[in-house]
């Protein structure tokens, strides 16, 4: 019987999802499952990479027997996943040495600060593309080797092995026989030269990492190997597409032309503009990054990483008892004609492109003896589409191509106010896709592709459809006066910094 699904693991920040994906790249089935966030300090974010495993085996048991579907029903399997977190585990016994250092977690701050104050940012820069912050993985190996008793010589006697989730994913699902990564991944690491396409010497020197931890990159699209039976319910499927969540969704949006870009909510916002076979250097705080590596050609993009997005309705909701539901606060938020004055400065754990500020904290700012929660709740969903602003502009200048239009996906883009009040901010359409489990599907999409599942790209963006449209509607004067509004209160928040000891 012929194949009839590809199986995408998205594997997140907050939560795993499994997805089933159909030939006409609809979403068959899906389950999801969340897992423990660790808090060892303020500021700290770790997670359990068994618990992490077990979460992604116990989203396609749960799917394949719901939709009842064998193993043997999979053409393969695409993998996107959380970037930047850390694994480091034992090549003998498969363990890991220490929970997984996440994305968001400051643990290294002062290691970034020593290699900021020896000059080392123009060097790291002109290879890596990106900037030196606690936010990729290399100063979290680091921290981890330093910090766990005697990993640095293990790590140097070919003893430990290193990777980012997809790759702990891999090399589970293949029981221990494949230690790879793929481009899109290496290259949130800090350690990998974006333009040569390699693990880079004097990166890895600067940072006393081991070159036996690192793993073999793999492109994106591409037969990886299979899992094993023993290891995955009793089949050895192929694995044939890995990627970073955002470029997964880049890709599940189709974007695939120079000057397309996605934006996505969810925990943070990560907006990625497609930049072809050139990487763009960028001079306004965002990152050059690999979008993904087929057929030995890169593609690239840049990015602006903002770090707390649908995160402030979440504080809303479990820290103020402002909501009940996330989804309230698109009713509360048009109840009001506008904030009223309000601005929200969500810089809960400091600010990330394009202006880099991690000792910088949360504010609001006009409060008045009026600003009722709705105005707060507004200010909040608004905050989300001004941070986007200032990630705009600073992609529009470093690219020299205007935006035409924004897809969108995320969890918090289905609030149709943050829909529309983006698209005015931004003055262009924000388009929102049928299928908003974009980042799933672009794992699908890179699987399949490589399998024989799909046959080309124009296939793939062919199945792209729009679910819905926003159109820009705000006058250019009252859009000026808002940002300038928020301009002003990002700069106030960055005044107060009473406390610059680093977490
Ligand atoms: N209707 C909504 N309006 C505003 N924010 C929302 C809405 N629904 C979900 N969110 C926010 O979106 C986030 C969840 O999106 P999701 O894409 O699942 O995130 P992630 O993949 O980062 O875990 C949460 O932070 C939540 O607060
Ligand atoms: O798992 P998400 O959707 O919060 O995305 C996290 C990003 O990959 C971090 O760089």
């Amino acid at each position: 019987m012929a194949k009839r699904y590809i199986l995408a693991l998205d594997q997140g920040t907050t939560s795993t999802r499994a997805m089933l994906v159909d030939a006409d790249g609809r979403v068959a089935g899906i389950a999801q499952r969340e897992f423990t966030q660790i808090y060892p300090q303020p500021g700290w974010v770790e997670h359990d990479p068994r618990e992490v495993l077990a979460s992604v085996q116990a989203t396609v048991a749960e799917l394949l027997t719901r939709m009842q579907v064998e193993p043997g029903d999979l053409a393969g399997i695409g993998i996107a996943n959380q970037r930047e977190t850390t694994v480091i585990w034992d090549r003998r016994t498969g363990q890991p040495i220490h929970n997984a250092i996440v994305w968001q977690s400051r643990q290294s701050v002062a290691i970034c600060e020593r290699l900021q104050a020896d000059g080392c940012t123009p060097m790291v820069r002109a290879k890596t593309g990106l900037l030196i912050d606690a936010y990729f993985s290399a100063s979290k190996i680091r921290w981890l080797l330093d910090h766990v008793e005697g990993a640095q010589s293990r790590a140097e006697r070919g003893e430990l092995l290193f990777g980012t989730m997809e790759s702990w994913l891999v090399w589970n699902l293949t029981g221990g026989r494949l230690h790879v990564s793929d481009a899109s991944n290496a290259a949130r690491t800090l350690l990998y030269d974006i333009h040569r396409r390699e693990w880079d010497d004097e990166l890895l020197r600067l940072l006393n990492v081991p070159r036996a931890m690192l793993p073999r990159i793999c492109p994106c699209s591409g037969h990886v190997g299979d899992t094993d039976p023993a290891r995955f319910f009793g089949a050895a499927v192929p694995i044939g597409g890995l990627a970073g969540d955002q470029q997964a969704a880049l890709f599940g949006q189709a974007c695939f032309e120079p000057g397309m870009a996605k934006n996505t909510y969810g925990t943070g916002c990560f907006m990625l503009m497609h930049t072809g076979a050139q990487a763009v250097p960028s001079r306004h705080g965002l990152l050059t990054t690999i979008a993904w590596e087929i057929g030995g050609e890169v593609e690239y993009a840049l990015e602006g990483s903002i770090f707390v997005a649908g995160a402030v309705v979440q504080w809303l909701r479990d820290g103020l008892r402002m909501l009940e539901r996330a989804a309230d606060s698109q009713a509360l938020a048009e109840s009001v004609a506008s904030s009223d004055g309000v601005y929200l400065v969500p810089a809960f754990v400091g600010l990330g492109a394009p202006y880099w500020r991690s000792e910088v904290r949360g504010a609001m700012f006009g409060i008045t003896r009026g600003t009722r929660r709705e105005h707060v709740v507004r200010a909040a969903l608004e905050s989300m589409a001004y941070q986007s602003r200032d990630v705009l502009a600073a992609m529009e200048a470093d690219a020299g191509i205007p935006l035409k239009e924004l897809r969108a996906d995320g969890g918090a883009i289905a609030n149709d106010f943050l829909a529309q009040f983006q698209s005015d901010m931004l003055d262009v359409p924000l388009l929102r896709p049928k299928v908003q489990e974009t980042t799933a599907l672009g794992a699908a999409y890179l699987a399949g592709l490589a399998l024989g599942f799909w046959e080309s790209r124009t296939q793939v963006a062919r199945l792209w459809q729009v679910e819905r449209r926003f159109e820009p509607g705000m006058a250019e004067a009252e859009r000026g006066r808002r940002y300038r509004g928020w301009q002003a209160a990002v700069q106030a928040a960055c005044v107060f910094t009473p406390d610059r000891t680093p977490m």
